[in-house]
């Protein structure tokens, strides 16, 4: 393959770009790779009462025929670890609240269950296969979907849209997406014909309600991917007036489900208004994605940010062209939309083949970028936040941070971009002095990582920080800290902690099912009956192990949504 790039020397001025390039060599880009989705010692931790065992299979998890059906034809021949745990508890009825890494399979531990209970009728009528399709009554101009995920970015609800109609092939049910940015019309035509499970994002999802197209009297499955996203500051007063102010049947009678990668303990706090009696689960230490992730920081100052970023492009290229590799994908995050542009043409004058994708592009560009990048036709694309969170571009095998974001959890889910269902991937990040507030996140969670620490980084972390903190705000009222772990677990929530495990702030419990899959003992303790079968207050919880500790929890730094082009 040949490589890219005219101009900017290509000497050594990027210490470890030659270990950079060796690694992006290694990565098998285009094929494979060796996929170590199910190979490792996970860690995981349940709390909540009466949780139901983990499946050690799809079909174990009680899924509908026609769904296992669909999950051969996508290739699964295994769980992953967050799908083993996840899918008996939707099953089984259960609110849910799950943390695992990025690239884990989120995706299908949600719609899985989601979709096989869509298929089976409810108990005593219909015969179970295209039973959504006859109940949904044809061309009614009010849709009534009874399954709603929301997700925070267009090209994320066009992503779930896609992988929920592959789990939904020849079921008779009917998947629809809604999301900004296009004309209303043809969504609308969609629904007309009927609607089982929809996704959307909420700005457009509030409209079409508003405009009586939607009714979501009929929701008895609602999941919010990237919850702690959609739960922050920007997204909170939209996703509550969705919630609580349309209709939607209340949390006991719904089933509500909560992914992410991160969950800041304030976000956890916020979240637990929307859950009845729910499970948390946690999947996977720092590390278990990111162990697949070799993480770099160079100090630079900003003038010197083109000058590093075209040497590191070069040197990648100039790895892969002496092999039979095919160029890297490589994703590149800026903090404006205005520098996403602007670098962009600063790289395609240099002679590389870039996009861009942020707000300020139409949507129609923002698509025509997503695939041009996926195909490879542009390897680099430039992106501000809005392709940070749960874009599944298979061999992104490079991601750099060319301008840090606030937050450590903005960090986590950019470089998750790479390293994705058991492939490795490279992420670099320009670290400058402004960047002081993220030093003490970054170092915990390359220390967690087992990552190789510049001394530059501990010094930072250690030096006091003033002014510009992105610590500030609604995460670090959570205490603990970190964001895989059950908020209610902590003192500061006014739950009792002793060594036999924990109690409720409303009551106590017995026979709960708390386990924790390392040397913790298994109880499945409580019934799998569902959701009428529980009379509500907290939780029990089975381990006395203190909770490993997971991705550091800063609050999400987020506030004004429409800056980078969300929803
Ligand atoms: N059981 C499985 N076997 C093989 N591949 C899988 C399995 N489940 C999911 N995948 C693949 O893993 C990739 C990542 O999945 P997904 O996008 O759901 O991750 P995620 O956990 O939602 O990540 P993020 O936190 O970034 O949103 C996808 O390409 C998906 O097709």
């Amino acid at each position: 393959m040949a490589s890219y790039g005219s101009s900017g020397g290509g000497g050594d001025r990027v210490p470890g770009v030659g270990v950079l390039a060796e690694a992006v060599d290694g990565l098998e880009i285009g094929g494979d790779g060796e996929r170590r989705l199910d190979k490792y010692d996970i860690p995981v931790e349940v709390s909540g009462e009466g949780a139901p065992a983990p499946a050690d299979g799809f079909e174990a998890a009680g899924l509908a025929e026609a769904v296992l059906r669909n999950v051969a034809r996508c290739g699964y021949d295994n769980p992953t670890p967050v799908q083993r745990y996840a899918m008996p508890i939707v099953m089984a009825g259960r609110d849910l609240m799950a943390c695992a890494q990025t690239g884990s399979g989120k995706t299908a531990a949600f719609c899985l269950p989601v979709v096989s209970g869509l298929v089976v009728p409810p108990a005593g009528g219909g015969s179970g296969y295209g039973y959504g399709r006859r109940d949904r009554g044809s061309f009614d101009r009010v849709a009534k979907p009874r399954a709603l995920v929301l997700a925070p970015t267009r090209e994320l609800a066009a992503q779930i849209n896609e992988e929920a109609r592959k789990f939904s092939f020849q079921t008779g049910l009917r998947v629809v997406v809604a999301y900004g940015g296009t004309p209303m019309y043809n969504q609308l035509r969609d629904l007309e014909r009927g609607v089982d499970l929809l996704v959307a994002t909420p700005g457009r999802l509030v409209d079409m309600v508003e405009r009586s197209r939607i009714s979501l009297e009929g929701i008895k499955y609602l999941v919010m991917d990237e919850a702690d996203r959609m739960l922050d500051m920007g997204f909170e007063p939209q996703i509550r007036k969705i919630v609580d102010m349309m209709n939607m049947p209340k949390k006991s009678v719904r089933q509500t489900m909560l992914f992410s990668a991160t969950f800041p303990p304030e976000i956890q706090r916020l979240a637990s208004d929307f859950l009845y009696n729910y499970i948390f689960v946690t999947v996977g230490r720092v590390g278990s994605s990111t162990d697949l992730i070799e993480q770099k920081l160079e100090f630079v100052n900003d003038g010197e940010k083109r000058g590093f970023l075209i040497d590191l492009l070069q040197k990648q290229s100039a790895g892969v062209a002496n092999s039979k590799l095919q160029q890297p994908l490589t994703l590149v995050f800026v903090e404006t939309k205005r520098e996403a542009d602007s670098l962009r043409y600063f790289l395609q004058s240099k002679g590389f083949p870039a996009t861009a994708i942020h707000g300020d592009r139409t949507q129609q560009e923002r698509e025509s970028a997503l695939k041009s990048f996926k195909s490879g036709t542009t390897p680099i694309m430039v992106a501000t936040d809005v392709a940070s969170r749960g874009l599944d571009v298979p061999n992104v095998a490079h991601v750099i941070n060319y301008d840090l974001p606030k937050s450590i959890e903005d960090y986590v889910h950019r470089i998750g971009r790479t390293g994705r269902a058991g492939k490795a991937g490279i992420a670099t990040a320009f670290f400058t002095e402004s960047n002081h507030p993220l030093a003490k996140g970054l170092l915990e969670l390359m220390t967690e990582a087992k990552r190789d620490v510049p001394e530059w980084l501990v010094e930072y972390a250690n030096r006091p920080c003033y002014g510009g903190s992105s610590y500030g705000g609604r995460g670090r009222r959570g205490g603990g800290g970190f964001g895989g772990r059950d908020y209610r677990r902590s003192s500061d929530y006014g739950y009792g902690v002793d060594d036999s495990g924990y109690s409720s702030r409303g009551g106590s419990y017995s026979g709960g099912g708390g386990y924790s899959s390392r040397g913790g003992s298994y109880s499945a303790g409580g019934s799998r009956g569902g959701r009428a079968n529980y009379s509500g207050g907290g939780a029990s919880y089975g381990s006395s192990a203190p909770p490993p500790r997971y991705y550091p929890s800063y609050p999400m730094g987020t506030t004004d949504i429409s800056a980078s082009g969300w929803d």
